[in-house]
């Protein structure tokens, strides 16, 4: 691996004696994790845990994780560790018993949403937000995949959010970056990192932070991370943040076998990880608070308006409401053909985001109706919130599996006309049609797995 001067001459100083370990960890394979949704999986694998993390764990090498179904019914998450060191940050700094509005703003591909939608309350509602519309379909279908059902997704620019002021209790930005902490995984990290382009990140940075500040309570917690190691990306950034908003550095309690680093500058703590030190990637974290009190303002529910989001008819909700448990829970919306479910009391502070930002996703996406006929959707396959009584379901194999999610036809028998859950392990993947004795593949067309199957499937992972 080749390193650039510039790069290796800041690290020396940062590192001093420490530098020829950190080379070394950089030559040596990246350790590989995942993240389980105890939602949806409530077996303890026999693997080595992630320390800070209460359901990471380390896998002894990385598996075709395509080729597993349950990855696909998200039942875990494959995320790299050191990120997972977000739980820290909120169980610490955050009241997560409480109803809270969390921002996670650059969201995409859904590592740091999917951790936080397992840590808040049912009572509390994330928006998870990606700039990039590409990006923010593949959020929203892991999002869809983990199935918590309190998520709304966005695709919006961080200025956007100066459209909701005082609106949200947390917010994680987890900043585009050079990212050096990536090099070992992405070599071509390597070769777009230039003096030039951290010089650019940090500008961003500050540009970002700057934007969706606005959207932060009074007393509300910001947790701001990279995958860098630089201090302009960093330290520096948040010390700048701190200073110019007059916010106080919120200290955490590490255990000293974690292995990361804390650091300070101008009185603001951060945390840093290095491949020498902690099993994972390269990682910085930093929280602080906003001044004032949670109480010193409205977040704008008193001004009411006319709602964006269209309540379902009465005609159409009963069709289709048998289909969750605890339909009473939820506020039914229909936009175009396709109803979705909201979870009663966040149905406002929906609205509110409807009201100002672009949603890609919102709640759970339950039905389409046309007329009479009526069509379970891939967000409620998936959802943690599915009645799965309401339906008939057909139980795959492995190799049934794998061609159901590659969308091909496949045949478990049986005759008749009717949805049918198809399940693995007994975790949903996805709806198709009885058709006579044929099955028609619902599976979501983008979503589909393009690898050939092997002649010899693996192991599923957590089996
Ligand atoms: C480090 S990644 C986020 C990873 C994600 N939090 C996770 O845990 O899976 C940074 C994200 O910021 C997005 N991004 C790029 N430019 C941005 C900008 N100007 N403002 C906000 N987000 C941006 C990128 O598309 C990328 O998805």
């Amino acid at each position: 691996m080749e390193l650039p001067i510039s790069f290796t001459d800041r690290m020396q100083r940062l590192l001093g004696p420490e530098y020829k370990d950190f080379l070394a960890a950089l030559q040596q394979p990246s350790p590989v994790s995942i993240r389980l949704n105890k939602a949806k999986f409530a077996g303890q694998p026999a693997l080595v845990r992630v320390p800070w993390a209460s359901h990471g764990y380390y896998l002894p090498e990385r598996p075709s994780f395509t080729l597993d179904p349950l990855l696909h019914a998200g039942a875990y998450y494959v995320q790299e560790a050191s990120s997972m060191f977000l739980e820290q940050a909120l169980r610490q700094a955050v009241d997560l018993g409480q109803p809270l509005q969390v921002l996670d703003l650059c969201g995409a591909p859904g590592g740091k949403s999917t951790h936080i939608a397992s840590l808040i309350s049912k009572e509390s509602l994330l928006v998870s937000n990606e700039v990039i519309r590409s990006r923010a379909s593949i959020l929203a279908e892991n999002i869809m995949k983990w199935g918590a059902g309190n998520v709304l997704v966005t695709s919006n620019d961080p200025r956007d959010f100066g459209k909701l002021p005082n609106f949200f209790d947390v917010m994680v930005v987890d900043a585009p970056c050079s990212g050096e902490g990536m090099f070992r995984k992405d070599v071509q990290a390597i070769s777009e990192w230039s003096d030039e382009n951290v010089n650019l990140c940090a500008q961003r940075q500050q540009r970002i932070l700057m934007d969706v500040w606005e959207a932060l309570k009074p007393g509300g917690v910001l947790v701001y991370s990279t995958c860098t190691w630089n201090e302009q990306e960093n330290e520096q950034n948040i010390a700048w943040l701190a200073d110019q908003e007059q916010a106080e550095s919120i200290r955490l309690n590490l255990e000293p076998a974690w292995g990361a680093v804390p650091t300070e500058l101008n009185g603001v703590e951060g945390y840093r990880f290095y491949p020498h030190r902690v099993q994972g990637e390269g990682f910085f974290m930093a929280v602080v608070r906003k001044a004032g009190a949670s109480g010193d303002t409205l977040t704008g529910k008193s001004r009411k308006k006319k709602y964006k989001l269209n309540r379902a008819g009465k005609k159409e909700q009963a069709l289709v409401q048998d289909w969750l448990l605890e339909p009473d829970r939820f506020e039914w919306v229909q936009h175009g053909d396709v109803i979705s479910a909201l979870p009663a009391h966040l149905f406002e502070a929906a609205d509110e985001v409807y009201q100002q930002l672009y949603v890609v996703y919102a709640g759970i996406e339950v039905a389409e109706v046309k007329g009479k006929k009526l069509k379970p959707l891939q967000g409620l396959a998936l959802s943690q919130h599915l009645h799965r009584e309401a339906f008939a379901k057909e139980e795959l194999s492995l190799e049934q599996a794998l061609r159901y999610l590659r969308k091909e036809d496949i045949s478990v028998g049986g005759q008749g006309s009717n949805w049918l859950l198809l399940t693995y392990q007994d975790l949903a993947l996805g709806w198709a049609k009885q058709v006579g004795n044929r099955l028609n593949n619902y599976y979501p067309k983008e979503w589909r797995i393009r690898m050939e199957l092997p002649q010899d499937l693996p192991e599923p992972l957590l089996l």
